[in-house]
């Protein structure tokens, strides 16, 4: 707590694996996993967790899944973070919501509060998203006791104008929950990378681990700052990857190289 009063924030993710189609028992191993990390690490400010963490991909029986409006989700999340003190950034999850079937992030505050709520923009067709949900709409940009933070799920950071987006808005960490498999691990960890070199924003990525629908999930979940430096990443196993984000930095590197000033939008912009 002292050390978020100067912008330095403990931060963990939940490199959890995650059954498929078992929303039961994916809600109690996220929570005995929430546990671990509380009890482990007693100065965290914040925790994050992967993407569809509920269902994982069993697309073809999400609507009988599904979380509808992410009550059971939400009351959950609301109810670990008010009494542990933390902030989450609730990975997403499948959530059912007039008829549809949408890939959602919570965001909750350590009073245990709903700050923010993103559906995924960008659909994986390589897993069929568009097959069986509905994309969302709008970015979110959302605000953690001064920390400005921007909301994407996974292959949203294939497209840097989100990234770029919230930026503009004011973020200075980008939150990313994933679930990303083999063989692209170099692209995973290079647009990671690019995306907190071009922004000059933290990049905390949590990506899950472990196989289902026939993929294989590597984890090597990352903290990486906007001088593109790694403060942390995960193996292929299932850990909890800790390390601290300092908003300070930010402002140091935006200055020493003032991209956001240098930028040329009439000469680009569609
Ligand atoms: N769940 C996803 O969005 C996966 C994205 C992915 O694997 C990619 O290569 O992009």
């Amino acid at each position: 707590m002292a050390e978020l009063q100067q912008g330095k924030w403990r931060v963990a993710l939940v490199q959890g694996d995650i059954r498929l189609g078992e929303p039961e028992e994916n809600r109690k191993h996220m929570q005995e996993l929430l546990g671990r990390t509380v009890a482990e690490h007693p100065d965290l400010d914040l925790a994050v967790l992967p993407e569809m963490w509920n269902t994982g991909y069993a697309l073809d029986r999400i609507h009988e899944l599904a979380d509808a409006e992410g009550k059971a989700t939400r009351e959950w999340l609301s109810a670990f973070a008010a009494k542990h003190r933390i902030h989450i950034v609730g990975g997403s999850i499948a959530e059912k919501r007039d008829g549809k079937i949408y890939n959602t992030m919570y965001v909750f505050d350590r009073e245990g509060k709903e700050t923010a709520r993103y559906a995924k923009i960008h659909l994986f067709r390589l897993m069929e998203e568009e097959k069986y949900l509905a994309s969302g709409e709008r970015n979110v940009v959302f605000e953690l006791e001064r920390m400005k933070a921007g909301a994407s799920i996974c292959f949203d950071i294939r497209f840097p104008e989100l990234a770029r987006t919230l930026a503009l808005q004011g973020a200075k960490v980008l939150f990313v929950p994933a679930e990303w498999p083999h063989p692209r691990l170099h692209h995973w960890r290079t647009l990671l990378m690019a995306r907190a070199i071009e922004n000059q924003m933290y990049v905390v990525a949590c990506n899950r681990v472990g196989s289902g629908g026939g993929a294989d999930f590597f984890g090597h979940s990352m903290i990486i700052d906007p001088w593109g430096e790694i403060v942390a990443e995960g193996g292929e196993g299932e850990e909890i990857v800790t390390g601290t984000v300092d908003l300070s930095l930010v402002d140091e590197v935006r200055g020493r190289i003032p991209v956001f000033a240098d930028r040329r939008p009439g000469c680009y912009e569609l």
